[in-house]
This record gives C-alpha cells, structure tokens and sequence, in this order.
C-alpha cells in the first residue's frame, strides 16, 4: 500500500508547535511570557522609573540634615527613618538609584565599545589581530584590578564616572571572549564566505552579517554584567571610593555599617535595593539565554490548553497511521513525525526545507529515508533528534518518541532522551569524534553523564560495546585517540556509542557513506544484526537503494522536501508507483550492481583468468547499449 503522506491530526489539529520563533512572537513578547522574564523586567523598568523621577518622588532633599531624625526608626513623614547625620533614608536611596544605573551604564558601555570591535576583528581576521587581541585581554585580566581602581580614584578625586569606565575596562575581555569565539563559529559559515566572494568588505560583511550573531550573546551578556557592575560600583562606595557627596546605595551601605551594632536597618535598606537590583539583572540575563536559545517554544495560555487537549485526545482514541504496511497507533510508535516542516533563516529570507511531511517508524522496523542530495533527508532526522543548527527550526503538530509526544518537553527534557532513548550515528565518523580525547574517554563520558554510571561500570560498558561491534583489540582502542584509528573503526566506535545506552530508536544519517566499498558491507551488516539483537527501531538515511534493499523493512522516498512515496521494500522494488522511485532505483541500483562485478571482471581480467576479458567486454558491451 502507498499513499502520500500528510497532516493526521486533521480537525483537531492545533496551531503547529513552532520550535524558533514563528507565532511565538519577538524575544521581548517571549520574555514576557516567561514569569521570571516578567517580574526582572518589572523590577528593572521600576528602578529605572525611580532613577528618572526622583527629583519628583523623593519626598526629602536628600541631603538635608535634620538632627532630630539621626538613625531614628521609620515614621510616616520618614518611611525607612533617618540616616546617620539625619537624611531621610528614603530620599537618599531613591537619588542613589540614579548613581548606580549610570555606574553600571558607563562601565557596560565602556566595555562595549572596547570588548566587541576587537573580538569581532580577532575572530573575522585571525593571524595577528588574534594573537595581540588575545594577547591583551589575557594581560587586562592578570592585572589586579582593585590596585588599578585605588590609584584611579586616588588620582581622580574618587570620580565615579572614571571609576566605573576602569571597572568596564577590566569588563572588557569578557566581551571580547564572547565576540571571539562567536565569530570563529561564523566565520566559516558558507554565507560569509558567499559575501567574500560577492565582493563585499570586510567592514561590511562584519557589519552586516557576522554582528548579527554576536548580538543575542551579547544583549545575555550585558545584562549579567550589569548587575556586576552594580556590585563592583557599590563595592567601591562601600570602601569609601567614588561616593564623594553623591547617595550611591553602596556609600548608604558604609554609613549603615558602621551603626550595624546600633541601628541595623540602616545597612539593611541599601543591602535589599541593591540585592534585588542584581538579582534582577541576573535573573533576566538567564531568561533572556533561555528565551534566544530555546527551540521550545513558550506558548500562550491557550495554545497550551489547546495542545494539552490535542495530547489528552491522542491519548483517549489514538489514530492509526496509514504509511504503508505498518499501522500502529501513535503511542506505540517507536517514531512517529506529523506534519514536520522544516525552515531556514538565510541571507535571502527565510526557506521551507520540508514541507510538512508524516511519517511513522514501529517498534522493531528498519526504516529506510531515501532521497537524492538535498531532498531534506538529514532535516528530518535532525528534527526527531532535535540537532536542527541555529539557523534553522522547525514545526510539528507532533513528534512521537517511545509513546510520548516530545514536542511538549522543555528543552532539557528533550535533550535526555538522546543517548537513552534515541541513539544517533552521524554521516562522517572521524570528524563526529573530538581529536584531543581518547575513545575510552569519549564513550565513558556519556555513559556517566547521562546514564549515571561509575567510572568503573562505564568503561566495562563501553568495552564491552567496543568488542561487540567487532573492534578486535578494544583494549589499545580505548586508550587510541581518533586520527589512531581507520575509518571503518571510527564509524564502529561512534555505533558502539550510540547503542551504549541501549536506545528503542537508533537513527543512522548516512553511516557509510565516508567509508570504503568493503568496508560499507560490513557496517550495514553490524547495523542490522544490532538491530535485531537489542530489538530497536532502525532509522537509516541514505540515498543509495542498494543500502535499503540490504537492511531495511519500509522506505520512505523524499524529494525536494516532501514525501513522495512510502512503501514496503518489497512492493516499492517490484512496482514503485512514483516515477521518481523507479528512476532513484534504477540510478543506484543498476549502477551499483555492475560497477562491482565490472571491478570483479576486471580483475579477473587482468589476473589472466579464462574468460575474463571476455566476460568483461560482453559486460561493457550490455552496459553500454543499456546506457
Ligand atoms: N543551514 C542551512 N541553511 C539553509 N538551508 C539549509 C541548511 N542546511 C540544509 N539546508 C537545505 O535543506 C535542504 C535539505 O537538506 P538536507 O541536508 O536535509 O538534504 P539531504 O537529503 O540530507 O542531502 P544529503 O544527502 O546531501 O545530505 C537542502 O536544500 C539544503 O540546501
């Protein structure tokens, strides 16, 4: 049985769950839906209010003296009571919210400025820009920064504003840290390198596109720093530095020190301003890293009620799918993606790369996606992985993982279910595999994060993996490092990972694309006999039906970015329905099957083997006339 595959929740269908942005709104709308987006923007934009309405709302001259108030205890005409020498604590604190914004604003700026045009120069041009920029940042951060401010202050008349632009010198590094490191990860994007051969300047292709994706970490950045800053400032003010006649909350902090023994809530008031400023600013920077680096999306309150009562009804009567010969209901699927679309932020506008596909993998079912290049295979797996780059999201009325429909998990709940519940075999072994650990290291360390085993239990695992996937000295390759090992061997240590958690689900992207002709056989056979051995779900991605007619149960042939047929093996083999199937069929099969027996015709050929050459030139001969 073949159909096309399509949306299955029909009627009930709720508004897709977009994993980027989308319907999700701007990242200030998502900040708001977040509680604690919510209340730190609340907090901050009051104290930025109180900082502008001071000279308004503060009910006393700030630095009136009134003898008869000194430390006196909270009344109405003097809500928080009076201070040392008889200011109204109030007044005082409400002025020294302006003192501390500016103080955290000039030291952010400052670093600014001097932290992100030198880490985007280092991380666009490298060579020397790099070494002096790193060069200095690591030199501004081994100075003793607290020496540097007391001959600044010392030489300065304790000038806040000097001060806080010291603090945000030393800030600096950890801008241009962020800004380095970022831009090397853009900088061989193929976008970038598109601009450079469009012509584009340097100035300009930093301006234009690499900034962009400086901008969330730095926005994150900042709102961390300001609370440091906060600190730093107040700290300064506390040692009697930079507070000069200014009521700053740290010079407040100072005063009530002093009294702490007499009058406590005199230490106390500045302590509850400026702990509730930072903590707000930390709290936002941490929403704001959830909000932009999240792919769950954060749904109102009733797209919510409407996925929950999707969920509850999927859940009561589930559907049976109707993609070939399998049928099982969503929640026994092994996988089961409904209406996936796949899309693509680029430099020409945002792209649809698959195109609301369904499809279904049973418990135990070796699944075949098969495609030419860029048919949306990888787009797929890395959808129900949940690997999708940055640039890219999508959007599913459902993703069904062992009975459960991921697309509700938050972020941290999806990402436990790789290494346990769905195991991942990437298309090229040796760069999926870091140069500096050993592989005894690299398959230890999942085993001990995620599955929470000791030290000595996860090596007997990976061990154990090693030799089952047929590595024959697991011993030395425990202890070998990846550019020590064949392709072959690095293709069975990243297997022998991948089933080490002993997933219901392994999704392999190509695995044998990068390796050699034997070597290809030996790999799928290993597949399969793991498959069957530890009973999974196989998912293979491949664009060659040489692969699927070795090891699979069911195909799914996708073409730009939609399914076009979906079949048993069997029935796809003998009548394929889409042209384009036949025609995928005949490109990789017939070509496959003579380039090997021409290669064994060859070399009996040239081994002088009766009747090679012969065999061989008929051979051609057919070929040709088959051409
Ligand atoms: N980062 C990206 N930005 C924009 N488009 C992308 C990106 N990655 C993939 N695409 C596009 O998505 C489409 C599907 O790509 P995908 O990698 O899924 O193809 P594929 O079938 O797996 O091909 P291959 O066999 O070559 O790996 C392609 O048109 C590709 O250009």
């Amino acid at each position: 049985m073949t159909t096309s595959a399509g949306p299955i929740l029909d009627a009930t269908t709720v508004d897709a769950v977009d994993t980027r942005g989308g319907d999700r709104g701007s990242v200030f709308v998502r900040l708001l839906r977040r509680p604690a987006g919510l209340v730190s923007l609340a907090v901050l934009a009051l104290i930025l209010l109180v900082a502008i309405l001071a000279p308004w709302i503060s009910p006393h001259d700030p630095n009136e003296v009134i003898l008869s108030q000194a430390r006196a205890l909270p009344t109405w005409a003097h809500p928080l009571g009076g201070d040392n020498t008889g200011r109204d604590v109030l007044s005082r604190l409400i002025w020294g919210t302006q003192i501390t914004l500016w103080g955290a604003f000039v030291s952010i700026l400052t670093s600014l400025v001097l932290g992100v045009p030198s880490g985007l120069a280092a991380g666009y041009f490298g060579g020397a820009t790099d070494r002096i920029g790193t060069w200095i940042s690591d030199a501004l951060q081994s100075v003793p920064g607290m020496i540097i401010l007391l001959i600044v202050g010392a030489n300065t008349g304790n000038d806040l504003t000097i001060l806080m632009v010291t603090v945000g010198v030393f800030m600096a590094p950890g801008y241009f840290r962020l800004t380095r490191s970022t831009v090397l990860a853009v900088r061989g994007e193929m976008y970038v390198d598109a601009a450079r051969v469009a012509g584009l300047t340097d100035l300009r292709i930093m301006s234009r596109h690499v900034i962009r994706q400086v901008i969330a970490p730095i926005v994150i950045q900042s709102a961390l720093t300001a609370g440091m800053a906060m600190g730093m400032q107040a700290g300064l003010q506390f040692l009697g530095i930079g507070g000069g006649t200014t009521p700053g909350w740290g010079a407040a902090m100072n005063e009530g020190f002093q009294v702490m023994r007499t009058a406590p809530l005199l230490l106390l008031w500045p302590s509850i301003a400026l702990g509730v400023a930072i903590a707000a600013f930390a709290v936002l920077g941490s929403t704001l890293g959830d909000v932009i680096n999240s792919k769950q999306p954060v749904l109102s309150r009733k797209q919510r009620r409407a996925v929950e009562a999707t969920n509850a009804a999927n859940r009561a009567a589930p559907k049976s799918t109707t993609t070939g010969s399998i049928s099982v209901a969503a929640v026994d699927s092994a996988v089961r993606l409904e209406n996936l679309r796949v899309n693509y932020e680029t430099a020409a506008g945002e792209v649809e790369v698959v195109h609301g596909i369904t499809l279904d993998v049973a418990p135990g079912e070796v699944l075949g996606i098969v495609g030419e290049s860029g048919s949306g295979k990888s787009q797929t797996v890395f959808s129900m992985l949940d690997l999708l780059p940055k640039s890219g999201y999508y959007t599913a009325d459902a993703i069904w993982i062992g009975g459960e429909d991921v697309t509700t998990l938050s972020r941290k709940d999806r990402a436990r279910l790789l290494g346990s519940e769905i195991g991942y075999i990437p298309q090229e072994p040796m760069t999926n595999l870091d140069p500096s650990y050993t592989i005894g290291a690299q398959l230890t360390e999942p085993l001990r994060a995620v599955h929470g085993m000791s030290r000595a239990e996860a090596r007997e695992r990976a061990f154990a993996m090693l030799e089952r996937v047929g590595i024959v000295d697991p011993v030395r390759v425990m202890k070998s490092y990846p550019h020590e090992l064949s392709g072959g061997m690095a293709q069975r240590v990243l297997i022998a990972g991948a089933i080490a958690g002993k997933p219901s689900v392994l999704v392999a992207d190509e695995p044998t694309t990068a390796l050699d002709v034997t070597v290809q056989a030996e790999v799928l056979e290993l597949l399969r006999e793991l498959q069957q051995e530890y009973q999974m779900a196989l998912v293979i991605v491949t664009h060659n039906f040489g692969v699927v007619a070795d090891i699979c149960d069911r195909v799914v042939v996708m073409r730009s970015g939609s399914i076009v047929e979906i079949d048993d093996v069997g029935p796809i083999f003998a009548d394929a329905e889409n042209p384009y199937t036949r025609e995928l069929i005949a490109a990789s099969l017939d070509g496959a099957a003579s380039r090997v027996e021409l290669d064994r015709e060859a070399a009996l050929a040239s081994a002088g083997a009766p009747g090679g050459g012969a065999a061989l030139a008929a051979r051609v001969k057919t070929e040709e006339a088959g051409a």
